[in-house]
């Protein structure tokens, strides 16, 4: 099948466990819990999102006719060094794109590949790293993975109710936006307060990388 990308850099994962390696990050257009429309956005089941998904039109972005051509593209993109290979698969929501033969081709290149979801799809076999980030009014379907990152507060998506599935991480991730501040100062007491839940910060916006 073909892939819809709206861009492809290299950046240094900002968040969750792998925060600082450096990455390929392959935005897949398009979500289904919002269009991307500004005009949309308070009628959305997603209505807090920080990222443009909508077209192809980014930095090495396109319409990637086949597995083997978008894996090229993410290859040259890193560059020729072997070693450390990593792409994170994201978007928009790159399950409702990332198949089987598109991670073989990348681990036929060396890659390991990650993805960050709003877990409402199944997840595709032979994923190497899965970051699950719940939305308060969309069911979750994939409940165990490597990372759970909870964006805070969702008064309908409180951490209790997350802590008993099948992840390593449990990171919660202060809400970007009008009330970062109290936001970030909410989740720092609640880390505090429940040792298992680990502040992430976004920390490529922090150093104004994208
Ligand atoms: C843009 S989403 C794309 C991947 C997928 N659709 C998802 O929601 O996980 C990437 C990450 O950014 C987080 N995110 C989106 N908007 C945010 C915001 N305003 N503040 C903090 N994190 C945010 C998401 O929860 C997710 O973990
Ligand atoms: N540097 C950087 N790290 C990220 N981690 C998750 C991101 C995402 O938008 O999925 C993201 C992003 O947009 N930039
Ligand atoms: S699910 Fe992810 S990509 Fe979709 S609107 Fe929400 S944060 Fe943005
Ligand atoms: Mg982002």
């Amino acid at each position: 099948m073909s892939y819809a990308v709206k861009e492809l850099y290299t950046t240094l994962q900002g968040e969750g466990a792998h925060t600082g390696r450096r990455a390929v990050f392959l935005r897949f257009a398009g979500c289904n819990l919002w269009t991307g429309r500004e005009q949309d956005r308070t009628e959305a089941v997603c209505t807090f999102c920080d990222t443009d998904f909508v077209g192809m039109d980014g930095p090495g972005g396109g319409r990637f006719a086949d597995a083997e051509g978008l894996a090229a593209a993410v290859e040259r993109e890193w560059g020729h060094t072997r070693d450390h290979r990593y792409v994170v698969c994201t978007g928009g929501e790159p399950l409702l794109q990332l198949d089987t033969a598109l991670i073989e081709a990348l681990h036929a290149r060396g890659f390991e590949v990650g993805v960050e979801t709003n877990g409402t799809q199944a997840a595709v076999p032979g994923l190497d790293w899965i970051c699950v980030s719940p939305k308060a009014d969309a069911e979750l379907a994939l409940r165990q993975g490597n990372e759970l990152k909870l964006v805070y507060p969702q008064p309908l998506a409180m951490p209790e109710r997350f802590e008993g599935l099948a992840f390593d991480h449990f990171f919660l991730q202060p809400m970007d936006g009008p009330t970062q501040a109290e936001n970030i100062a909410a989740a720092t007491a609640y880390c505090l307060a429940n040792p298992r839940w680990r502040l992430s910060l976004q920390t490529h916006k922090l150093i104004g990388i994208p």
